[in-house]
């Protein structure tokens, strides 16, 4: 049997291979020929992959996604306003530095969680949430990775949980310091909820006030390095469908977001944190800041690591946007848009799409279709 009849049989029966490395191996041996359709980049995104970027982090230069130091907190605050509602207007997305959490617990916690990849794979498939192979995982964004993934927030439980299934003497450092993270998390995302509800000219807390009913689910991710550069993704093109995400990248790089049809790379600097406005905020500012459409680049080389914190609304939530973002001019977009709803459609439209049907699950990877159901049509 060639090698791609063999790997999607093996994927239909649902065995394997069992991680994304065993695939790295395969493809190895069999070049381009041996990818399975579904993992194939889309042909919209074919074009836009630049010669070289997958080898080497951009360089400098040509960066463009604002970076802010939110150190501005205490010396120029309306400045500050005017630089996050900025970027969240134009790209959905930005970095920021000087943000108050210590980096070195940043660095603690993501060096001790990637550890846990370094694990035989018999204990890390011990986990409820480990994903050795994400191209399996259809209801993942991410494809060329493996992930291990913790509810935090409040409740130590599931942290403990999975702590101890990994590494079952306990490891202290990674619980405590990741309690540590989450609740420095929090304090932070009602700051800038509060910031951004300054840039939008809404109540001071329309937006915070919910933070202390969403949920925070966070993920350590590994991309191996693939010897197929020029036809996979680490993660396809995507937005997320929860309310707001952060993130922290090493420094290989390859995370981009798309503006006005163009990808631009996220530079990677140690200690910062990416926030990506996702599907709910969108809404909730009735279109006025964008979801981050965004992808990540394989390198050929190197392995990359990343870290993702997604904050949940509450499923109870509607996300209705306030009357002060609605005007003549900028007509209400979308019905209320309850979260639990949105997050369980995408779910079930993820996990049922056909994905060797590369228009299809583009297109239900980017959200447009399931946010369309919300959208009023005037
Ligand atoms: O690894 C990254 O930098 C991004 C991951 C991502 O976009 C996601 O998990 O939704
Ligand atoms: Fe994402």
């Amino acid at each position: 049997m060639a090698a791609q009849a063999i790997l999607k049989s093996q994927y239909e029966a649902n065995k394997g291979p069992a991680t994304i490395g065993d695939l790295s191996e395969t493809l190895k041996r069999n070049g381009e020929q041996g990818i399975p359709e579904h993992l194939k980049v889309c042909d919209e995104d074919l074009s836009t992959l630049e010669s070289g970027i997958h080898e080497d982090s951009e360089p400098r230069g040509q960066y463009q996604v604002p970076v802010i130091d939110f150190s501005l907190l205490q010396t120029d605050r309306l400045a500050l306003v005017q630089m996050l509602g900025d970027a969240a207007r134009s790209w959905g997305c930005c970095q920021i530095v000087n943000h108050g959490i210590s980096v070195q617990s940043m660095q603690q916690l993501t060096a001790e969680g990637y550890k846990y990849f370094e694990l035989p794979l018999e204990r890390k498939q011990q986990s409820r949430s480990y994903v050795g192979d994400n191209t399996t995982f259809k209801l993942s964004s991410l494809h060329w990775a493996e992930s291990w993934t913790i509810y935090g927030k409040g409740s130590w439980e599931d942290l403990d949980a999975e702590v101890l299934s990994a590494w079952p003497e306990g490891n202290d450092s990674l619980r405590i310091i990741a309690a540590k993270f989450f609740q420095d998390l929090e304090e932070l995302t009602k700051q800038l909820f509060e910031l951004y509800a300054e840039d939008l000219g809404v109540g001071s807390d329309f937006y915070s006030k919910h933070v202390d009913s969403s949920e925070l689910m966070v993920r350590w991710n590994h991309y191996p390095a693939c010897p197929n550069p020029w036809s996979i993704l680490g993660a396809k093109t995507h937005t997320d469908f929860n309310l707001i995400t952060f993130l922290l990248q090493d420094q290989v790089g390859g995370l981009q977001v798309e503006r006005d049809g163009s990808w631009f790379g996220i530079q990677p600097i140690e200690g910062s944190l990416i926030i990506n406005f996702a599907d709910g905020f969108h809404v909730w500012t009735n279109g006025t800041y964008k979801t981050a459409v965004h992808r990540v680049l394989v390198n050929t080389r190197k392995p990359r690591f990343s870290f993702t914190a997604f904050w949940f609304a509450n499923n109870a939530l509607d996300y209705i946007a306030p009357d002060e973002l609605v005007d003549a001019n900028h007509p209400r977009l979308y019905k209320p848009m309850n979260a639990g709803e949105h997050k369980q459609k995408t779910v079930e439209k993820r996990s049922k799409v056909d994905m060797s049907n590369q228009r299809e699950y583009s297109k239900v990877l980017r959200g447009t279709d399931m946010l369309n159901q919300w959208r009023i049509h005037s």
